[in-house]
């Protein structure tokens, strides 16, 4: 699975108003969310859907190695096919099971190896989903309304101290 955000034609799965308004309070962007399917024989369906994305959430699932192995020709995909300035997230999905296959350390160190951010998220209970839209929703707002003499937001640095505040999320 692999959540698209980006401004295209059709009906998607999610709209997602991030909070891009200026202090004036005049701006609202909004962000349609795509829900591609991961599957190898829908790809090259798949293209279109994240060609024109602003940032991807790229998910695999902690119980299944096959998802994991998967994530590499995916993110040689993304680099290929995507924006070059495109928003990668990696989250390793299902953290609530007890059924893990692949370490959260093995996401970390595929994460770290393509330069993106990485967290474990579990849909069923909610752990870390908003942060994962939060984070990168501020990331594009950084992009869009950064001064030029502010530093950059790091992302990783963000997610890793939300879930530090929150004492949670390390499966
Ligand atoms: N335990 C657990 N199960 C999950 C979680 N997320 C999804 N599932 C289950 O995993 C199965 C597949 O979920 P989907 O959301 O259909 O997966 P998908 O990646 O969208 O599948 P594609 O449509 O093939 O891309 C379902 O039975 C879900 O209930 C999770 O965080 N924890």
């Amino acid at each position: 699975l692999c959540l698209a955000l980006g401004e295209s034609g059709a009906e998607p799965a999610l709209t997602l108003e991030l909070p891009l308004a200026a202090p004036s309070g005049q701006s609202q962007t909004e962000k349609d969310i795509w829900d591609t399917a991961g599957q190898e024989r829908f790809r090259s369906v798949t293209h279109a859907y994240y060609r024109d994305a602003h940032a991807l959430l790229l998910l695999y699932d902690v119980t299944n190695k096959a998802s994991f192995d998967n994530i590499r020709a995916w993110l040689t995909e993304i680099h290929e096919y995507a924006q070059q300035d495109v928003v990668v997230m990696l989250l390793g999905n299902k953290a609530d099971s007890h059924d893990k296959a692949v370490k959260r350390e093995e996401g970390e160190k595929l994460a770290k190896e393509f330069g993106v951010p990485f967290m474990e998220t579990s849909a069923k209970s909610g752990l870390n989903v908003e942060l994962a839209f939060t984070a990168v929703a501020k990331e594009l707002k950084h992009r869009t309304m950064k001064e030029p003499d502010e530093p950059k937001f790091q992302l990783q640095e963000y997610v890793d101290k939300e879930m530090r505040t929150a004492g949670c999320c390390r499966s």
